[in-house]
């Protein structure tokens, strides 16, 4: 394939990329187009990285009625990722080789995007007894990446154990942070929102406080911890300080979290809110929860200056009926593979936080580094794999939830209008997503 007239990183002129046998081969002005090559308009466009989710839902095994492997590959395609992390939250749990080799060996079959299962800490989910994870590391998966999420690690004795063997492995446990004994019956942001509508509050200390007790255990075992969707300003003063002593902590921030805040509880009456919302609309809410103005604003501040490491969609589909119902009875989860470039440009790019590099490295380059992926996020050069994704910085669209390629709807941002569109996603040079539609 012959890209025509694209900038990488939005820098400078438009070149042409040639891409042959799922690597660039040449990258220039004015290349002669081989015979029988596919050749695309790239005018206007920015060619990135392809993005890698590194915290993706995709409920197979288990759920397939709200996603499959297959619908969330074009979810993850069509949103210009190239790999995505799935979860272990699934039904059975992927805490075991069996389920961690199946998803991915349904991924490749698939073969829109990279699906890399992430495996369980601890058996079943539960907290008690940790996962064989030397067995799913070893599989044909490769697991690479380990969590509970859905669940915290709340023992701390046996997150200490379980970091210990993580870097044994040499792996990577991603922690859901939330201390569960301060969020009993919790249901959204502890603040004056919550108060106002009567709902349980999850205090911004249920996650400060394992941010915090994760970084000391992973420094006392010379380990690594990853913190899945850090949501709150007091989240990003502890990884700072983590950082500054040299503990090797990395997190990520949903966009959803760099967005909304819990204005959005409270119904259309409030600016922040979409068109045609009610109050105690379960469709904002989401673990942790969406919290205040103050916290948008450091997450953001944080992502820009490198303290919070990347963008991790949390992409988690849920039927209508678990989201259409009384607020305390909703599942929590958004979805967001397809919403997560243009949100990231609407709070990051816009304001002038980020430039187009910013992107690549907070959606790309970051994620793969974090998680020992060697043939994602890697430079727009000759030679290396042409994972890659087309950008048109200037075209907007208007989300509507039954039109994205999730088998659920359960977006926040229906009918909302948003900047920037995937023109086109490479996976080893073969197009997986092409102007709206996904390839095979
Ligand atoms: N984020 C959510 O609100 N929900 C996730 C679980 C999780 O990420 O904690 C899910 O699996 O639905
Ligand atoms: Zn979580
Ligand atoms: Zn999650």
């Amino acid at each position: 394939m012959l890209i025509r007239s694209v900038r990488p990183y939005g820098e400078g002129d438009p070149v042409d990329v040639l891409v042959t046998d799922g690597e660039i081969a040449e990258i220039g002005t004015s290349i002669d187009a081989p015979d029988d090559i596919e050749v695309v308009d790239g005018a206007g466009a920015i060619v990135l990285p392809g993005f890698v989710d590194m915290h993706t839902h995709l409920r197979e095994p288990g759920r397939e009625d709200t996603e499959t492997i297959r619908s969330g590959s074009a979810a993850a395609a069509l949103g210009g990722y190239t790999a995505v992390f799935a979860m272990a939250n699934t039904a059975p749990v992927a805490d075991n080789s069996t389920v961690t080799d199946n998803v991915w060996r349904s991924g490749r079959e698939v073969g829109l995007v990279d699906v890399y299962p992430v495996g369980a800490v601890t058996v079943g989910l539960e907290g008690k007894q940790l996962a064989e994870m030397g067995m799913m590391a070893s599989g044909a998966a490769g697991v690479r990446m380990f969590s509970d999420d859905g669940k915290c690690v709340s023992d701390p004795l046996l997150m200490r154990r379980a970091l210990e063997y993580a870097k044994g492995l040499g792996v990577l446990i991603a922690q859901h942070a939330e201390e569960p004994r301060l969020t009993v019956g919790a249901v959204a942001h502890e603040g004056p929102t919550a108060a106002r509508l009567g709902l349980a509050g999850w205090p911004r200390a249920a996650e400060e406080s394992i941010v915090v007790r994760d970084a000391l255990l992973a420094r006392d075992a010379g380990a690594r911890v990853h913190i899945c969707h850090a949501s709150t300003e007091g989240t990003v003063a502890l990884l700072r300080w983590a950082k500054e002593q040299g503990i090797a902590v990395t997190a990520e921030v949903t966009p959803h979290h760099l967005l909304l805040d819990d204005s959005r509880l409270l119904g259309s009456g409030s600016e922040a809110s979409g068109p045609g919302l009610g109050a105690y609309d379960a469709i904002n809410k989401v673990n942790p929860p969406l919290r205040e103005e103050r916290d948008k604003v450091a997450l953001r501040q944080a992502l820009a200056d490198g303290i919070v490491d990347c963008v991790a969609t949390d992409h988690a589909p849920h039927a209508a009926q678990e989201k259409c119902c009384e607020f305390a009875q909703a599942k929590p989860g958004m979805l967001g593979l397809q919403t997560a470039l243009p949100i990231i440009v609407e709070t990051m790019v816009a304001p002038g936080l980020l430039d187009w590099r910013g992107v690549a490295r907070v959606m790309s380059e970051r994620p793969a580094q974090i998680v020992g992926l060697t043939d994602q996020g890697r430079p727009i050069a000759v030679g290396e794999p042409a994972n890659l994704t087309l950008v048109d910085p200037e075209t907007s669209w208007v989300v509507h939830g039954r039109e994205l390629a999730s088998l659920s709807d359960n977006t926040p941002y229906e009918s909302m209008s948003m900047p920037a569109t995937v023109v086109a996603t490479l996976l080893r040079g073969v197009v997986t997503a092409r102007d709206g539609e996904v390839t095979r």
